[in-house]
């Protein structure tokens, strides 16, 4: 079966329309960083430069870089330039223009095909990123959007991280393989793929260690998973995905420069961008590494993780749900 995973049809999402309000009240806890108090910073409405230097340095303190923000308000002061930018509505609408052409091409839902076997869903990520939470949630929306799907508990250096994975798949009738604490991890994820694949499971996902003793000794844990993933099946893993903490700023920017290098991620799930995160990260994400982002996070609960849509998104970061600007 072919399906596109999470599409953006709104009348399958039940969830969907009190996620776009959760998501503009959550993110910067309601406030919009970016364009918040700039009416008062615009006197007699006059759009100039200092305006558009003011969005470019929110943009930067709000995680987004250097190169980043500067890219976003390009466009703008060429507008500018041609006189083009009258008033602070016709400065937003372009503003949002750009936050769009930044953030559209990572809008790419996953697509899972179990046609010739088990989809393996590869998760990576350091520890406390959210993995485990994220797994239950990807299996979640899997299982009701009927696919069969199995786990395996990779993190195999943590023994709590096994009992995790187990408790919830017991909750939620999910088969999970396991070995004891200390087991190769390659080697449980190989028996797992051949588990999945007799008894015909559509989607396996696969739980990884987030911390070894150092970082190449992690980046290694995983590259040698890719490879005897793709012994069974060429294919495999379908997905490298990246779930990753919103809360770190741009050190998470680095974390994943370091996964993609190690790994080819094909797939990126922000999570925690209901904290302390101020979400320009994903600005970065989409002009720095061009990964697809399948999904973002905005709290504990299942409904609390939906697939990105850009267009909600740059709203949101336009107007929080306690904007001045609105
Ligand atoms: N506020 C908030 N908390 C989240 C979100 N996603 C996950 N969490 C919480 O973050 C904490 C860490 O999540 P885990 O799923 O255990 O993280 P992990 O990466 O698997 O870490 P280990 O289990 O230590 O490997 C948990 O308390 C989760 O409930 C989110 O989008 N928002």
């Amino acid at each position: 079966m072919v399906q596109v995973f999470g599409k953006k049809d709104k009348s399958k999402q039940p969830g969907k329309t009190g996620f776009v309000a959760r998501l503009r009240a959550r993110l910067n806890r309601g406030d919009s960083w970016l364009t918040y108090d700039l009416a008062n910073l615009v006197p007699g409405g006059k759009i100039d430069e200092d305006v558009i230097d003011e969005l470019e340095t929110r943009l930067v303190m709000a995680d987004a870089g250097v190169d980043t923000a500067s890219r976003v308000v390009a466009g703008l002061h060429k507008q500018l330039a041609r006189k083009e930018l009258k008033d602070i509505d016709v400065l937003m609408s372009a503003l949002r223009q750009s936050l769009l052409d930044m953030l559209q091409p990572v809008e790419q839902v996953l697509k899972i095909d179990s046609q010739e076997g088990p989809f393996v869903i590869l998760m990576v990520g350091v520890n406390g990123a959210g993995k485990t939470t994220t797994i239950g949630k990807l299996a979640r929306r899997l299982l009701d959007d009927g696919h069969t799907v199995m786990l395996a508990a990779g993190d195999t250096f943590r023994a709590a991280a096994v009992e995790q994975l187990q408790v919830w798949g017991e909750r939620n009738k999910v088969p999970v393989v396991a070995q004891q604490a200390g087991a190769d991890p390659a080697a449980v994820i190989f028996d797992a793929y051949e588990s999945a694949r007799s008894k015909k499971i559509d989607v396996l996902l696969a739980d990884t260690a987030g911390r070894l003793q150092n970082q190449q000794g992690l980046m290694d844990e995983l590259s040698k998973i890719k490879r005897v993933l793709q012994r069974q099946c060429p294919e495999a893993p379908q997905e490298i995905m990246l779930v990753l903490d919103a809360g770190l700023g741009q050190n998470a920017l680095a974390q994943a420069e370091k996964f993609h290098a190690a790994l080819g991620l094909t797939g990126i799930t922000v999570t925690k961008l209901d904290g302390s995160a101020k979400g320009g990260i994903l600005l970065a994400i989409a002009d720095k590494l061009a990964i697809p982002v399948r999904f973002i996070g905005i709290g504990e609960s299942a409904d609390d993780m939906q697939p990105f849509v850009a267009a909600d998104y740059a709203d949101a970061l336009l107007q929080g749900s306690r904007s001045a600007t609105e």
